[in-house]
């Protein structure tokens, strides 16, 4: 049976396309954007989010734990996250809430059960399904089924995606999305590559095909102050969107520290310390410049 590495199903989500919505995060992303707030979405692998400050002490986990993740050293419980397998022995024994794991497998009908559950909200409002990550993208053949499912029973659909997969899967899947919204991060390959771990060339020449070959595409960028704000990556990046025939709306989202504390429970570094968020004035700005080339600017999702 087909079946989709799912780790959070969002409910009533309004920042994640035109009304209300439901969205599903897919686990595993080609890239590792060093400010990303689901961090817990990049890796394919099956992952234990562990949160120490939560144990009780109660040794239930050292006694389930196949593969010696978990010893009793200087008097207290130490979890060894390279033993691991994320086998999730001990989160269904921890009554503590200090193991969980991050995704779950789930077939097309669960997921479609979960969307389903919605749908007056999605008539009342003109919502629908999006799908998110980490990348959608990454795993096609489940994303496929689910948009043919949604198609079917007249769902809307966006994906948000980052845009680095080969231009054949973004064919395949573009037929049944309704909205694309269409992540930009920074013009300059090199240092998008810096920063997100890959070079930008396949991201913009999927979005080209996109632009000529699909009536709906938002193009977004997430303001991160100091990376990707300056005035040199702000315009090559409207000159490029502007050129696009079939894009005339951007999207500028703020940066937020939200997902901070997951890069600890998931034994990662948060890459971001001292950056503060941009505030209303600095949003307002980079949208004022953006949008002398022509596109309507939206603040926010
Ligand atoms: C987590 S990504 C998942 C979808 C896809 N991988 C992508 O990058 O578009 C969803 C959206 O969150 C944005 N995002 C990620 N981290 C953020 C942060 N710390 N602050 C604001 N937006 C962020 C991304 O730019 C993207 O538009
Ligand atoms: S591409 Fe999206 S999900 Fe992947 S690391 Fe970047 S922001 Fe996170």
């Amino acid at each position: 049976m087909l079946t989709g590495r799912i780790f959070n199903i969002m409910k009533y989500s309004i920042h994640d396309g035109p009304g209300i919505r439901t969205t599903v995060f897919f686990k595993g992303c080609p890239l590792k954007c060093q400010w990303c707030h689901n961090p817990e979405g990049q890796e394919f692998a099956q992952e234990l989010m562990y949160r120490p400050d939560k144990c009780i002490g109660c040794g239930r986990c050292l006694e389930v734990c196949p593969s010696g993740a978990v010893i009793f050293s200087e008097e207290k419980l130490v979890y060894q996250r390279d033993q691991c397998q994320a086998c999730g022995e001990c989160c269904k024994t921890c009554c503590s809430g200090v193991r969980e794991l991050v995704a779950k497998s789930m077939s097309v009908d669960e997921v479609m059960a979960e969307i389903e559950k919605d749908l007056i909200f999605y008539d009342e409002s003109g919502g629908g399904a999006t799908f998110s990550g980490g990348e959608a993208l990454m795993q096609p053949d489940f994303l496929l089924e689910v948009l043919k499912q949604c198609r079917k029973k007249e769902i809307h659909t966006a994906v948000e995606t980052c845009g680095f997969v080969k231009l054949d899967t973004l064919k395949t899947i573009s037929e049944f999305v309704d909205l694309f919204l269409y992540d930009l991060k920074l013009m300059d390959s090199k240092k998008h590559q810096d920063v997100t771990g890959v070079p930008n060339e396949l991201i913009l020449t999927n979005l080209r095909w996109l632009a000529e070959n699909h009536p709906h595409v938002i193009v977004r960028l997430a303001i991160i102050p100091g990376i990707n704000d300056d005035e040199e990556n702000l315009q090559r990046l409207g000159e490029f969107t502007a050129e696009l025939k079939g894009v005339t709306e951007l999207h500028c989202l703020p940066y937020h520290r939200a997902g901070a504390d997951k890069y600890r429970r998931l034994g990662l570094e948060y890459c971001l310390p001292d950056i503060q968020p941009p505030d209303d004035e600095r949003m307002k700005e980079i949208a004022g410049e953006l949008e002398q080339f022509g596109f309507k600017v939206k603040i926010g999702g």
